[in-house]
């Protein structure tokens, strides 16, 4: 089953590409927050108050690195989104490591919501508003997903924490997974 409003397309990043921008990823301090590692930039995210954060006293992120700069420009020209993004989270996860079902925070970041896979595969869940319908994708090294429409608003997604997925002859075990996510901070008006 297809699950509506998702993109994906794989080998969307070279080989050569992937292996640059994790050397970029890896040259980058990390943020110990949550239990997996994340690097902000352009703006934090505030899992907490689930907000992006900006008002007094909050922590500035980073200026979005030149590199993610490039990526954002190029999913803007390919058309995946509006504008080019403006918010980048990177997550590491190691094999066991996983993120709990959600929907990315409505109000604070607009209609698409793309994500680079690097390092290993991993299965991703998508659970249909009915709870009770869920369609594993997987994410292959390189590969783009972008999620828009229904994939994105009302369905949520999550990672289920584990070494292996199931895949077509079998378990996969899991390596270090590096994703880069790009998002659109919407402003207030
Ligand atoms: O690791 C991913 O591909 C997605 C992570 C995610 O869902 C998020 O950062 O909101
Ligand atoms: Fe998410």
């Amino acid at each position: 089953m297809d699950v509506p409003g998702l993109h994906y397309l794989p080998n969307w990043l070279s080989e050569a590409a992937q292996r640059a921008v994790l050397a970029s990823v890896d040259a980058a301090p990390w943020s110990a927050e949550l239990r997996r590692r994340v690097q902000h930039y352009g703006h934090r995210y505030d899992y907490g108050r689930r907000s992006v954060a900006g008002g007094a006293g909050d922590r500035v992120a980073a200026p979005v690195p030149a590199w993610a700069a490039e990526l954002a420009e190029r999913l803007h020209t390919e058309g995946y989104t509006a504008e080019p993004a403006d918010q980048v989270i990177v997550n590491e996860y190691e094999p066991g490591q996983g993120i709990s079902a959600h929907v990315d925070c409505v109000p604070c970041f607009g209609p698409a919501v793309a994500a680079i896979s690097l390092g290993s595969s991993c299965v991703m869940d998508f659970i249909a508003p009915d709870g009770a319908t869920r369609v594993g994708v997987p994410l292959a090294p390189g590969s783009l997903s972008v999620m828009t429409g229904p994939s994105r608003y009302t369905w949520k997604h999550a990672i289920v924490a584990r070494k292996s997925d199931p895949g077509p002859f079998g378990r996969v075990q899991r390596g270090r997974r590096v994703s880069v996510t790009f998002r659109t901070v919407v402003r207030e008006p």
